[in-house]
């Protein structure tokens, strides 16, 4: 049983310099400082557990971010727990239809990422309070528990409440395999740290030596902002990984529609299995044109780590606009919504293979994808979870990676705790890694 009240939510703005050495940089995101709005929950529980939580964000982002999860916290603090989670439903509702923060959304852009941040807190300490990792408490719980917490409004049409507890009814078959499976062999996963779009081809070289070395057979380059690099460099990494190795582009929403189409037209020698983010994340219908066009050069299209809710989401999939859905544990709101979201990839028979990396989101989008093949899918069939080798030592229960496939997590909760060192040292402006580098250059 959950228990204790939340007596006080506070959250810090926690920024890594990446963009220094260039990891993370894509066709759009040059300088990324990889960060996050990082929250603490805490309640006059006796057992002292307290609540972890963050969303993803890029440096200066960061700081609109925290404001956000302030103007949220009297939704939260002086509430028990119980009451949270006893009808979850009706808190994600409370929080996203906030009748003032909702008209600077809705249910998108800061103002999400700010409610992802608090309730991924809350499923942190349900599951400390549990004693389990967030992906067992899921698999294990009740359909009509699980169902309790997600807000179905604006998703009936393509999924109802009764199909989705079906769904859920027939994951529970063979369930008990399925886990013993994860448990044994792992999740695969894919690595994207080999080909940041600002790093040198002997980078690339090393990396990818190493990476294949290490046992991975999966791999995700930057493309998108000058063709004839992006073809030396797919040249260079196809000869490296060989012609049964999977390739995949990712062009982080650089072109146009038709620009889109003829570019990867050009990298098509390349065999890659999917283009990620060909153009605007919210053109549905933009991806849909780009998806027919090149479904004769069999290749796919991915989406998701900017999908900004469950209603994009379902028109993605009603439109056929995508063959792979990437789910993100910190845009959308939080487990609740990526719940919704997993069950209508089922109903659609889309493939789920999660964003990843940034600072966290392996730790927390690991148990999301444990809990889809055990509980949900049932599928390993083209189905692969990023992964990305950067900041896993500022965690307390970082990921474990065992030749190329993630390791279910076995301590209680959702990954989310940070080192408090780490978070002291760079919290931003005042930790000791800000500190000296605004004496010693400009940031
Ligand atoms: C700014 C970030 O590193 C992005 O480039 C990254 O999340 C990327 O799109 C990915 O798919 O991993
Ligand atoms: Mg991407």
């Amino acid at each position: 049983m959950v228990h204790g009240r939340v007596i006080a939510l506070s959250v810090t703005d926690v920024r890594f310099p990446t963009s220094v050495d260039q990891h993370g940089s894509d066709a759009m995101h040059t300088d990324p400082d990889y960060s996050a709005a990082y929250v603490v929950i805490e309640t006059d529980a006796k057992d002292g557990l307290k609540g972890y939580g963050l969303t993803f964000t890029l440096g200066k982002g960061t700081e609109v971010v925290v404001c956000a999860v302030k103007a949220f916290a009297a939704h939260v603090v002086n509430k028990e727990l119980e009451e949270i989670v006893g009808n979850f439903r009706g808190f994600y509702r409370q929080l996203t239809s906030d009748g003032q923060l909702r008209w600077i959304g809705p249910e998108k852009g800061v103002v999400h990422l700010a409610t992802a941040a608090i309730l991924n807190a809350v499923w942190d300490l349900w599951a400390k309070q549990e004693g389990k990792p967030l992906w067992k408490l899921l698999v294990d719980m009740d359909p009509k528990k699980l169902l309790s917490c997600i807000d179905f409004r604006y998703i009936t049409d393509a999924l109802t409440e009764e199909e989705a507890y079906d769904i859920l009814k027939k994951g529970k078959l063979d369930q008990k395999e399925r886990e013993e499976q994860m448990l044994k062999n792992g999740y695969p996963a894919y690595t994207t740290s080999c080909a940041w779009l600002g790093y040198t081809d002997q980078q690339l070289k090393e990396l990818c030596a190493g990476a294949l070395k290490d046992g991975w057979t999966r791999f995700k380059v930057k493309v998108g902002a000058d063709l004839p690099d992006d073809i030396r460099r797919c040249k260079l990494i196809r000869e490296m990984i060989g012609p049964d190795n999977l390739l995949m582009l990712d062009a982080n929403q650089r072109w146009d529609v038709q620009e889109a189409i003829d570019w990867v037209s050009k990298l098509a020698e390349f065999k890659p299995l999917w283009i990620e983010e060909p153009t605007s994340p919210d053109d549905i219908l933009g991806h849909a044109t780009i998806s027919k066009a090149l479904a004769p050069l069999e290749i796919g299209i991915a989406t998701g780590e900017q999908c900004h809710n469950k209603v994009m989401f379902k028109q993605f999939l009603q439109a056929k606009a995508l063959h792979y859905l990437q789910i993100d544990s910190c845009r959308l709101g939080s487990v609740n919504e990526n719940l919704s979201v997993l069950l209508m990839a089922k109903k659609f028979q889309i493939p789920v293979c999660p964003h990843a990396g940034g600072v966290g989101l392996c730790e927390l989008v690991q148990h999301l994808i444990l809990f889809d093949y055990i509980s949900v899918s049932g599928s390993l069939e083209n189905r692969m979870c990023e992964y990305v080798d950067h900041l896993h030592e500022h965690f307390k229960y970082p990921v474990t990676i065992k030749k190329a496939v993630y390791m279910p997590p076995q301590d209680a909760g959702y990954s989310t705790e940070m080192k408090e060192e780490s978070v002291r040292q760079h919290q931003f402006p005042d930790g000791d890694v800000w500190q000296r580098l605004i004496s010693g250059q400009n940031v």
